[in-house]
Parts: structure tokens; C-alpha cells; sequence
């Protein structure tokens, strides 16, 4: 097959007939890596949906039919996710985790709600009290009709499902359990599969509580909801409640100093406490006041917006855990309000680090503002001994953030693990509206709601939040503040310029600023990734330079055939501005429209220099790169 382009450093606009078979030939995950503007997948869509019909389609290319379907049907602004999906599809990354982030229904939507169904996760360690917890619920008068699924982790431990019984004293039979495995892992289908049967007969109930295994990772239990877009429309995750055994919290939390390569339930533990929007310090009856205090310190240290309630028993207020919308918009201020700060100069580097075990707790049922800290200031760092640390990042009250490059720059953060490993993110942002950043760039503030669960996460518009000051909490283990605050401060709206630029540049003010490269980096890179370019390139009246990258095709598909992460990672680091291999000048060239790009001479970065690298520093130039080749996704998609 031969691609389209007429020689090297000749190319010509893109020719409809000719896509789909460049296309189809790429290899997949080069093809995952290009942004692609809508108009182009239409094309392809098109193309491919004309070819339906001639009996030649494998299953390959019906998995690259609905992988197309899926990055269409995705709003404009969820595009950059779709290409997770595709990534995910395919398994781009080495960790294979990379996860869509298209939202099944987390977030209750205004309107939406009624029509779908409450799930709150009942999570915590072995013993905790998840049972009785869900024991005391459904005995309770509470007008929920809840049906229950329930997860045992092997038929060992596994007792006989217990009986559960209402208010009445009548035996509930909506109770499901699981089969063998845990809820996060190999049971996961089968709560997808349970929840499908549920959800069938749902006149019978009204609620649903999950009760997972007490080493279930809750990370992947709330992807479940917020994936699954069948679901989604049907079930939203109301809240994930975490039971701490109040006896033995401070041991089993403390154990995660052992470090990341020592990873054992206690991990589960702190994630499942660092997930929670509620947590429950149970069975305090067993312990003195003393410790109860160092646990309600320790619990938030790990997670600062989470309530934390204390119990015998697990019996708790059930307007507290039950009915929260933890994952609506319009609670995040309120969660948000809570937390207090220390000092980091924002942007500078300079930074202190504060644990708030000491001098002040913050009292148990409510976590009102502290009052040490109530001079906000950029960035607040909690942490303590136990490893996960929470990092908030404050806003300037005039600072506006654009939504599209925050979502770029999460995608860094949770997906490439570029500022550490995140369990949580929550905030809510100033920026302009999705409408206007897509159009003129005309800013008119609202809130934007972050909303995120291991590498899942979601923003929406917050109409009905104030957010008078941006504020974005992290949760996570060996977090990188400053490169964290770096990256938010690199999704700031640059006055004057986005509003003008900001369709092409993303908010920088040349395409060398907003990309770090110029348009023959950007081909030649692409070129290199992914064979051949069909481009066209022009200036705007205004004097932009504006790329149409209409398609790649390979050479020849089995020249990608063996592309790995580390490959890509060279290929990616060959658009730095910074690499003189790569050709790239930092002015924006002033070819005329009619002149075809020249393809750099050389557009890799020299493996060798990669590889002498230290991985940290790879690490680096990597996440660099993919921020300014998500600078260029934005750039693309505003073409
Ligand atoms: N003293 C005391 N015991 C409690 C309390 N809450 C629960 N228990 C007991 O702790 C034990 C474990 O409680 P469960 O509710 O089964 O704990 P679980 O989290 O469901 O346990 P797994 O299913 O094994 O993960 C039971 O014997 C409970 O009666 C409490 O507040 N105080």
C-alpha cells in the first residue's frame, strides 16, 4: 500500500478515497497517539461504514469500526479521552491501565438523577465492621428500598450468605453475593453482570449497597459506575464509605512506611481510606480517647475531605452516609471548604510541608475550617508517616484555568503517574465555559468540577458552585507538589492572548509557545511515529500557521509492528524544541501555503541519548513532551 503522500517532504490535502486504507493499515496504537479533529474521523467513519457492506472486514477491522464509533461519539470536549479508549483498547501503555475516562454516570446529572439509581460502596479492611454496618442499615427505617450485593473473597473465608432482615423484621431477598473473587479484580464482571440483573427487575427496590471484600482496591470498584457507560445511565455512585477499625487503624496504616516495593493489604487499606467520602472510625468502644485521637489525625492526614464519623457498631446517622451525591458538583464546594492549607509559593518551588498530626486536630464528625490555617495560601501539603499525602493547590482569585489543558494535564498526572500516584482528585476550578473556550475564547469565569478516582476523572461545568478561588486536592503516595503545581499553572488562561489564539494555540501565544516545537517538528514527528503524513498547511489571515493533519499511514504497517512504550517514549521526546536532532526551530516558519512542509532531517531524539538518560530523567522528558503534544492535540483539534 502506498501512503499518500507524493515524496518525502511532499504532501497533498488529504484524499477522502484514500484514508481509509492508510488507516486501516496503521498500526493501531501509532494511530492511538494522534489526535485526530473531528472532521477527519468523520471521514473515516464514513469511509469505513462504506466499506461495511463488501464482506471484507475481519474482526480487526470491526474492532477499529466501533473504536472510531466511540472517539465520534464522544463530545468534542471528551475527545482527548476517546483516544484513552483507544489507548485502553489496545493496550498502549505498559501498565495497560490507562483508563477511560468516559464517564458512565459518576456524577449525578441535573435531571438525570430520579431516572437512576443511588449505589454507596461499603468498603474497609477485614473486620471492620462492613457487615454490621449493612446489618444496622437495612434495619433501620430509613424509606430506601435497598438491595444489596455483597462479595466474598474465597469460598473459605466465605461463610454462608448471611441473612439480613428489615425494619420489620421481615428477611430482605434482594441480597446478592458475588462469586469468588475480589470485587476489584476478577468478581468485577460479575458485579457489572449483577447489576445488569438487578437493574432489570428495579421496581422492587431503590438503592443499592456494595459491600466489597476488605481487600478490594475501591479505585476499581468505582470505575465499574463510572466506565460502564450502560450502567451509567441506569446506577450512579452515590458514595463510597470506608469502616476503619478504630483498635487497629494506626497499624494497619502505619505498616505502609515499608514503601511502595512492600505494598500489602495495608495498601488497600490507605486507598480504601483515601478513596472515602465518609469514614466510618468504628469500634471505638475498644479504644482510649488518646488513640482515637491520633486515628481521626492519621485518617485525615490520608484524606482531608472526607467526613469522618465515629461509631459502636457502625451505628451512624444514616443521613450521613447514605443520599450524599458525593460525586455532585455542587457538594464538591462544600468538601472543599474544609480544608486548610500551608505555604507554597506557587510556581516558585518553594515549599514547606506541614503535618497537621500535631498541635490541632481536626474533631470527628465535622472537619470545620482550621483555624491555624486560615490564611490560604497556593499550595497545602498534609502528610504523615504513613505515605499517602494530600496535596491542594490554590488558584489565584483573577486566575482562570482552561478546562481543555487541565484536562490535558490531568490526563499526564493520572494516567502517566507524572507527579506521583494519585488515589483521589477533587476541586473546582475558575475558567471560561466549554462554549466559549471552543468558540472565541470570550471568557465569561464559571466553576469547573474535578472529579477523579484513580486515573478516572471528570470535569464538568459547575453552574450552581461559587469558586471565588480555584481549589484542586490530591490524594495519593510520593506526589510531586511542585510539578503538580507546574502543571496547573500551565493550564492557566493567558490574558489578553487566549481569548484571541486560543483556538489554535490552546492559550499560548505562537505555536512554538504553546507546543514547544514548530510545525516541521510537529510533522516530523508525526511522520516518524506513524509513517506518513497527509498535510496541508497554511496561514490564517491573522498569520497563525495552522496544520491540517489529515491522516498518517505507515510506510509499511510492520514498521510498526513491534512499537512499545519505550519506543514511543523516544519518538515522543523527538519533538522537543530542545532536541536539535529534531529540526525544530522555535519560530513559527514562514513557508507560504502553497510549500510542503519539510520533513526534519533528523526527527528522532538519538536512542542513545535517551538511553543514557537516568530513568527519572526520562521520566521527565517524557512527561514534558506529552504535555506539549497534548498542546498539540489542542492545537489540531482547533484547526
Ligand atoms: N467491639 C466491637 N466489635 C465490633 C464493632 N463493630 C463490629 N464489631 C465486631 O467485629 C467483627 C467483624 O465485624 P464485621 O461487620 O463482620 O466486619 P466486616 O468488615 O464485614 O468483616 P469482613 O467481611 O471479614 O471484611 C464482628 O464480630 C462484629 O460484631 C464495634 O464497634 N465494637
Amino acid at each position: 500500500m502506498q501512503p499518500a503522500a507524493t515524496g518525502h517532504g511532499h504532501y497533498s490535502e488529504a484524499d477522502n478515497t484514500t484514508i481509509y486504507q492508510l488507516i486501516s493499515d496503521l498500526d493501531f496504537r501509532c494511530f492511538c497517539m494522534i489526535s485526530i479533529p473531528l472532521p477527519i474521523l468523520d471521514t473515516l467513519l464514513a469511509q469505513a461504514c462504506g466499506k461495511d457492506g463488501d464482506g471484507s472486514q475481519n474482526l480487526e477491522f470491526e474492532e477499529f469500526l466501533k473504536i472510531l464509533k466511540d472517539a465520534r461519539s464522544c463530545p468534542t470536549k471528551h475527545r482527548a479521552m476517546a483516544f484513552a479508549v483507544l489507548q485502553k483498547r489496545h493496550d498502549i501503555l505498559e501498565t495497560s491501565s490507562v483508563e477511560s475516562c468516559e464517564r458512565g454516570g459518576m456524577e449525578p446529572l441535573d435531571g438525570e438523577d430520579e431516572a437512576r439509581t443511588p449505589v454507596t460502596v461499603l468498603s474497609g479492611a477485614l473486620g471492620a465492621g462492613k457487615t454490621t454496618l449493612l446489618r444496622y442499615i437495612l434495619e433501620k427505617d430509613h424509606g430506601y428500598r435497598i438491595a444489596v450485593i455483597q462479595n466474598e473473597f474465597s469460598d473459605e473465608m466465605g461463610m454462608e450468605a448471611p441473612l439480613f432482615t428489615d425494619s420489620k423484621g421481615n428477611t430482605i431477598k434482594d441480597v446478592y453475593e458475588l462469586p469468588n473473587g475480589c470485587l476489584c479484580c476478577s468478581a468485577k464482571d460479575s458485579l457489572v453482570g449483577t447489576l445488569d440483573v438487578l437493574l432489570e427487575q428495579k421496581s422492587s427496590f431503590d438503592y443499592i449497597l456494595v459491600e466489597a471484600t476488605g481487600v478490594a482496591d475501591p479505585e476499581s470498584i468505582c470505575e465499574v459506575f463510572w466506565v460502564d457507560e450502560g450502567l451509567g445511565s441506569r446506577v450512579y455512585l452515590d458514595g463510597v464509605v470506608t469502616l476503619v477499625d478504630a483498635y487497629y487503624v494506626l497499624s494497619y496504616l502505619g505498616k505502609a512506611d515499608e514503601g511502595p516495593n512492600g505494598l500489602g493489604l495495608e495498601t488497600e487499606a490507605l486507598k480504601q481510606v483515601a478513596c472515602a467520602d465518609v469514614l466510618v472510625l468504628n469500634k471505638i468502644d475498644l479504644v482510649a480517647e488518646e488513640q482515637l485521637q491520633r486515628s481521626r489525625a492519621t485518617l485525615r492526614e490520608i484524606n482531608p475531605a472526607a467526613r469522618i464519623l465515629e461509631s459502636r457498631f457502625a451505628a451512624v446517622s444514616l443521613v450521613d452516609i447514605l443520599g450524599l451525591r458525593a460525586f455532585s458538583r455542587d457538594r464538591l464546594e462544600a468538601s472543599l471548604q474544609t480544608l486548610c492549607t500551608n505555604e507554597v509559593e506557587h510556581g516558585h518551588g518553594h515549599s514547606h510541608s506541614h503535618d497537621h498530626s500535631h498541635g490541632h486536630s481536626h474533631g470527628s464528625d465535622e472537619a470545620a475550617p482550621c483555624s491555624q490555617c486560615d490564611t490560604e495560601q497556593p499550595i497545602g501539603i498534609l502528610h504523615g508517616g504513613h505515605g499517602i499525602e494530600s496535596v491542594l493547590l490554590h488558584g489565584e482569585a483573577e486566575t482562570l484555568y482552561h478546562p481543555d489543558k487541565v484536562r490535558s494535564w490531568l490526563a499526564d498526572v493520572l494516567w502517566e503517574g507524572s507527579a506521583g500516584f494519585v488515589y483521589r482528585c477533587k476541586g473546582l476550578f475558575r475558567g471560561p465555559s466549554e462554549e466559549d473556550a471552543e468558540a472565541s475564547g470570550t471568557e465569561v469565569p464559571v466553576a469547573h468540577a474535578l472529579q477523579g478516582v484513580g486515573k478516572l476523572f471528570e470535569i464538568e461545568e459547575a453552574p450552581n458552585a461559587s469558586a471565588p478561588k480555584s481549589k484542586l486536592l490530591f490524594i495519593g503516595r510520593g506526589l510531586k507538589r511542585d510539578a503538580l503545581s507546574a502543571g496547573l499553572q500551565d493550564c492557566e488562561v493567558l490574558s489578553g492572548v487566549h481569548k484571541m489564539d486560543s483556538k489554535f494555540y490552546g492559550g499560548a501565544a505562537r505555536p512554538a509557545d504553546a507546543a514547544g516545537y514548530d510545525i516541521n517538528g510537529v510533522l516530523g514527528f508525526l511522520q516518524e511515529l506513524s509513517g506518513v503524513l497527509c498535510c496541508s498547511r497554511h496561514r490564517t489571515p491573522e498569520g497563525p500557521l495552522v496544520a491540517d493533519v489529515a491522516t498518517a499511514g505507515p510506510e509499511s504497517s510492520s514498521h510498526h509492528q513491534d512499537q512499545d512504550l519505550g519506543k514511543c517514549k523516544v519518538r515522543l521526546a523527538g519533538v522537543r524544541q530542545d532536541e536539535q536532532s529534531c529540526g525544530c526551530t522555535e519560530e513559527a516558519p514562514s513557508t507560504s501555503s502553497t510549500e510542503a512542509p519539510e520533513a526534519p532531517a533528523e526527527s528522532v531524539t538519538p536512542l542513545h541519548a535517551f538511553l543514557d538518560m537516568s530513568e527519572s530523567e526520562q521520566d521527565h522528558q517524557v512527561h514534558q513532551t506529552r504535555s506539549r503534544f497534548d498542546t498539540l492535540d489542542n492545537f489540531l483539534s482547533g484547526v
